[in-house]
């Protein structure tokens, strides 16, 4: 994702990856996927009783020997790069269940130290890359996280959850529209972190958290969104002794298996599926067709996730979306499904700038007008004190 193109018009990145086989698959299933190179892959599927051949292109491929390592460094830590710049950047993983979304977006979350075990997804690795570049820069920095659940259109707060010690029951958030910033979750619990190490604490409890709820309501992962925010503010001085403010915000996105939606659901099909289908995947994939089809009115108040992530879709955000499929020929429409979503997707086009505001770039960082720097000056002041 290039600076040059700021304000111009950027479109959502897409990246495949497609998970190993389990050994039972291995055992009676057939490879229906294969990568022909760093951005196609060609699915083999029967159609009408004839074999048929279908190749797709993404702004990458990563196939089943790709490793959490590689997904991270190529694809990921650039978008973790322009958050340090002072960009809002998004990275969904979107696919059917057990096809490796929590395992990309989080893997190993536990034993996530100064060296990161092979396991370690996109969250503990964004998370050491952010503290790294603050901690070998010498400026003033806040990160603050935030780590919210969304299920049956309830939003949930884990990390304030985590706070009323197991009562397993969630603390609810409402989404408000402030007219300043937009949309906003009301009393989100914003935790303010000093260090890596401290995320990852969290980031046990959360987990837990999650775990205890879902015994108790005997919800399933598959339906559940959740979303990982992390916002940093930094100060910065230039070799003139002039400060420099950038904010950056990171939203880390493990959505809910496709499989909820079906296809004629994604199309629109609303009768025929209510009261079993996720609404906010459903809505996201009307969503994605309206600014695809370039349709006068996009519906993202039609459901909490699009509310929330607006701005991710047709915004001032960069956007990356990993599409997450399984190699078998068991789950071909399901894989046929993602890829046609994913690839709808690439045609989003996003106009992100740096805040969200109209800020002067310069060699040394990103000026802003006198105004803005005072309140996002009173901001840190105010963080700092909380
Ligand atoms: N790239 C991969 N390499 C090795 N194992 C993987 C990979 N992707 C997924 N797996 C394994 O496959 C299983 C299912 O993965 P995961 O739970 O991440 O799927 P999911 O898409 O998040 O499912 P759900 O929608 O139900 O939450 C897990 O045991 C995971 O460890």
């Amino acid at each position: 994702m290039s600076n040059t193109e700021e304000g111009k018009g950027q479109n959502v990145k897409v990246v495949l990856r497609c998970r190993p086989m389990t050994p039972s698959e291995a055992a009676k299933e057939k490879q229906a996927l294969r990568c022909l190179n760093e951005k196609t892959v060609e699915v083999s599927y029967a159609s009408l009783g004839k074999a048929s051949k279908k190749a797709f292109m993404f702004d990458g491929v990563y196939d089943q020997s790709s490793s959490q390592k590689d997904v991270f460094e190529h694809v990921v830590k650039p978008v973790v790069d322009e958050v340090l710049q002072g960009y809002n950047c998004t990275v969904f993983a979107y696919g059917q269940t057990g096809t490796g979304k929590t395992y990309t977006m989080e893997g190993e979350v536990n034993n996530c130290g100064s060296v990161m075990p092979p396991g370690a997804g996109v969250v503990p690795r964004a998370v050491a890359h952010v503290f790294k570049y603050l901690e070998e820069n010498d400026f003033e920095y806040q990160v603050r996280i935030s780590v919210v659940e969304l299920y049956n259109e309830e939003l949930s707060d884990l990390i304030a959850s985590t706070d009323d010690h197991c009562t397993g029951q969630l603390r609810k958030l409402r989404l408000m529209e402030d007219p300043k910033k937009g949309v906003v979750l009301q009393g989100v619990e914003e935790r303010a972190v000093k260090s890596a190490a401290d995320i990852f604490s969290i980031l046990e409890g959360t987990n837990k958290q999650r775990h205890t709820a879902e015994t108790l309501c005997n919800k399933q992962s598959s339906r559940s969104h959740q979303i990982f925010t992390l916002k940093i503010f930094m100060k910065e001085k230039t070799l003139d002794e002039e400060e420099v403010i950038k904010t950056g915000q990171l939203n880390l996105v493990d959505l809910a298996g496709s499989e909820c939606v079906g296809r004629s659901g994604a199309l629109g099909d609303r009768k025929k599926e209510a009261g079993q289908i996720n609404q906010s995947l459903l809505t996201l994939g009307r969503v994605i067709t309206a600014l695809v089809e370039h349709q006068p009115h996009v519906p993202y108040r039609e459901s909490k996730l699009t509310r929330l992530l607006q701005d991710s879709l047709g915004g001032k955000t960069k956007t990356l979306i990993i599409a997450t499929v399984s190699p078998t020929s068991g789950n071909i429409e399901e894989t046929l499904g993602t890829l046609d979503y994913a690839c709808r997707a690439k045609n989003i086009k996003n106009t992100p700038e740096i805040n969200q505001l109209k800020a002067q770039r310069e060699a040394n960082g990103v000026y802003l007008s006198s105004q803005k720097y005072e309140e996002m000056h009173t901001e840190i002041e105010r963080l700092k004190q909380a």
